[in-house]
């Protein structure tokens, strides 16, 4: 029996201290208003790091580097930025091109694989980009501690629309055929956490469902914690 953790992305202090106080399993720094990874100002993750090491209650913490173009300099200096701040996680978004993006994706993997020896980073891929899972293990190779689906254009549709059950299965097992954690996210409803849990992800993650008025209003704690419950509710028999 396995349940998969629940990760909530979170816009401010006080969010966070929702998030914590239910317990989620990663508390995620995320600035919706600025986009699908938007990030919090560098400052603001140093007081949420010390706070949540006060707190101290089991929850993780991540944090997003913000949207950038696939560009390894972007990428690596917005990394390295962010992984400063001793963040426990470190997210990633590759918006990868539909051609050659093996190509396009190895000088990234360069400059940022120096960052993962001391970060725990986690690539975020996503799913209505067409996503190819056979560069999963080029992640791995880089030394990052995780993968995760997400969706780029919050407008278009949730994970479940772009990638079947079957092509979500394939970018778990082969993610943790090579050892990293796997995340799945965008746009997700109650409705997505049973099939997804079926998945076997390490997470999901959510944050337009935890608000009443979509995912750039405010974090409501009672949707939060129905989907906290849907989430520990759903239980796997692991095959
Ligand atoms: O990392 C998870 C996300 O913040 C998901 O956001 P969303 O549920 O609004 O797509």
């Amino acid at each position: 029996m396995s349940t998969p953790g629940f990760l909530a992305s979170v816009a401010n202090l006080e969010e966070m201290e929702t998030a914590l106080a239910f317990g989620v399993d990663i508390v995620d720094l995320k600035n919706p208003a600025e986009g699908a990874l938007g990030a919090w100002p560098i400052a603001m993750i140093e007081l949420a790091l010390a706070r949540w090491r006060e707190h101290g209650n089991g929850s993780n913490l991540s944090a997003t580097v913000g949207d950038h173009p696939l560009d390894a300099a972007t990428l690596a200096q917005a990394a390295t930025r962010t992984a400063a701040t001793g963040v426990p996680l470190v997210k990633i978004g590759f918006a990868l091109p539909a051609q050659g993006a093996e190509a396009a994706l190895a000088p990234c993997l360069f400059a940022l694989a120096p960052i993962a020896r001391d970060a725990r980073l986690i690539a975020v891929l996503f799913a209505d980009q067409a996503p190819d899972t056979s560069l999963v293990p080029a992640f791995a190779a880089a030394g990052f501690a995780g993968v995760m689906l997400d969706t780029a254009d919050k407008t278009a549709g949730g994970l479940r629309h772009h990638l079947d059950a079957a092509a979500l299965a394939r970018f778990v097992d082969i993610a943790r055929a090579h050892g990293l954690m796997t995340g799945l996210a965008g746009a997700l409803k109650l409705a997505d956490v049973a099939p997804l849990a079926a998945v076997g992800p390490d997470y999901l993650g959510f944050r337009g469902a935890l608000c009443a008025e979509g995912r750039t209003g405010a974090l409501d704690p009672q949707r939060l914690a129905a989907v906290a419950r849907a989430v520990r509710g759903a239980h796997v028999v692991a095959v």
